[in-house]
């Protein structure tokens, strides 16, 4: 049979009910490398979607009656689940977003900790008792109990890279305190986060608790963001589409993780073997399809040609080909990105850059691309390629490292590789962004550190405790005392 024939259709989930679409469509997912189908969600009709709403806000309630402890239950059976359920998650994450499967089965792995450490670091979750006195004596007799209370119902809105991990990070902190969860998943990266859904309902899901959405951001996006009984949305995704939900969010609060053009900063006395590995790593496992993967290496001129040939030689040493050989750089989401990053390639040789690497091309598999002598006239020096290419910009001194790293719109993590600590603290104290990484590659994990970006790369903080405590709302009751 051919492989059309048997791709599945997935349905949603409703109010405790898995359903096909009144709308009659759905909308077919390809591998991204040789588009053959993997399988078809729903189109929702907004009254789907309404229902989704309205379902999840008529359980919140009772959901959030039961303490931490009860709430933790249902947590660690879904990760339970989600280990049962590892190869055929991984299985589909390979196919459905491209991702090599040893990855994927890490993604699977490392949610199922973070849905465990979450139920954990719920159970610390704690109010305060505050004594007016502090303020004025006056006010001594004055006592505020402040407990924290969940928002109610949370739009989970996750992007295709990491379909499972970042929606079960939306997810979980939501449940732990006592919230209900409207999901919806990129489309290219559906399957995967249904099948997520599908071990959540395993684990004894209560009836609406978290209703699955399908169907694409760009029809049904607008009706979701602007439902009256959202109470927050979590976002994760590019920076336009952020900024464009920011701006239809009206009167409640925002969560965007978005995109990054993470510079490495190398000065000359850094190990240069250590800061090429990490160079390398983070700017291309999965394909450099990461909002952390290093995005241009800033090099000071005297070390640079020494960095430049342990970089060429480890990208050598990349795997390159498809999600079943394992390989680091595997086909691109779709047709759509891989061009962008050959124009982004095209524009900056066409500009004088320097290819050190084959410039080379199959379908959406776009060779690994190291690009020396990128200036600041390259589009490559600011756009975020979300692909296997690495422009190097020489510098001459740290401060221009510094402007340039700060010119970007965006503003989520940065490394510094020098021997000097002090020097890359202070070096740090000076970059605009959230995490700076002294001789590390930049990266999100582990997941309890908290994770932000500034500027364009985003708004509020995640980090499983910091994510716990922006979907809840602290609530004071103030004792009088005669
Ligand atoms: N800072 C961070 O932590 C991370 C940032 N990212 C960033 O995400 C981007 C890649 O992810 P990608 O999936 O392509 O991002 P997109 O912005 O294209 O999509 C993200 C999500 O938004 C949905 N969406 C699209 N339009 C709307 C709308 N009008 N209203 C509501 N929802 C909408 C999409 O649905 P649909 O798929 O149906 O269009 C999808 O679920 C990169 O820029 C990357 O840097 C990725 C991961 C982590
Ligand atoms: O989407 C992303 O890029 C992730 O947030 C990155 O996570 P990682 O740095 O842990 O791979």
């Amino acid at each position: 049979m051919k492989a059309e024939m048997i791709a599945n259709t997935y349905q949603f989930l409703l109010n405790g009910e898995w359903r096909e679409s009144l709308s009659g469509k759905t909308i077919e997912n390809q591998s991204p490398s040789d588009n053959t189908p993997v399988g078809s969600v729903q189109a929702m009709t907004e009254n789907e979607v309404n229902l989704a709403v309205t379902g999840a806000k008529a359980a919140q309630k009772d959901w959030a009656n039961l303490s931490f402890s009860e709430r933790a239950e249902l947590l660690y059976a879904w990760a339970d689940q989600l280990l049962e359920m590892k190869e055929e998650i991984a299985e589909t994450i390979m196919k459905e977003v491209g991702k090599g499967y040893s990855s994927a089965e890490k993604e699977v792995v490392r949610t199922a900790d973070f849905i465990k450490y979450t139920a954990e670091e719920g159970k610390r979750i704690h109010g305060e008792l505050i004594n007016g006195g502090s303020f004025n004596a006056g006010s001594a007799n004055k006592l505020a109990m402040v407990q924290r209370e969940p928002l109610g119902v949370i739009l989970a809105i996750s992007p295709f890279n990491y379909p499972v991990n970042l929606s079960a990070a939306k997810i979980a902190p939501a449940l732990i305190a006592g919230n209900a969860v409207v999901f919806k998943p990129a489309t290219q990266g559906a399957i995967s986060g249904t099948l997520m859904v599908r071990a959540l309902d395993k684990a004894g899901l209560p009836s609406g608790l978290v209703n699955l959405v399908t169907g694409k951001g760009s029809e049904i996006g607008d009706y979701l963001t602007t439902h009256p009984s959202i109470d927050l949305i979590n976002f994760t995704g590019g920076s336009e589409t952020g900024e464009y939900i920011s701006k239809k969010a009206s009167m409640i609060p925002v969560i965007l993780e978005l995109g990054g053009k993470d510079p490495a900063i190398v000065l000359n006395d850094a190990d240069l073997e250590k800061a090429a590995g990490d160079i390398v790593g983070g700017g291309f496992s999965y394909s450099g399809q990461r909002c952390t993967a290093i995005k241009r290496v800033l090099v000071l001129d005297e070390v640079a040609d020494a960095l430049v040939d342990k970089l060429k030689d480890k990208i050598k040493a990349l795997e390159v080909g498809m999600p079943e050989d394992n390989a680091t750089v595997t086909p691109l989401i779709n047709e759509k990105a891989a061009d962008f990053v050959q124009q982004l390639v095209d524009d900056a040789v066409g500009k004088g850059a320097t290819p050190l690497t084959d410039i080379r091309r199959e379908g959406n598999l776009v060779y690994p691309v190291l690009l020396d002598n990128v200036t600041v006239d390259m589009t490559v020096a600011w756009e975020e390629p979300f692909g296997p290419v690495l422009p190097i910009i020489r510098v001459q001194n740290i401060e221009e490292a510094v402007i340039i790293a700060n010119e970007s719109e965006y503003g989520l993590q940065a490394s510094v590789f020098t021997k000097n600590v002090e020097q890359a603290i202070r070096i740090g104290s000076e970059l605009e962004v959230g995490s700076v990484q002294i001789n590390g590659k930049t990266e999100r994990g582990p997941d309890h550190f908290p994770f932000l970006g500034v500027k364009n790369s985003g708004l509020g903080a995640q980090g499983i405790r910091k994510s716990i405590e922006s979907v809840t709302r602290e609530k004071v009751t103030v004792l009088n005392m005669s």
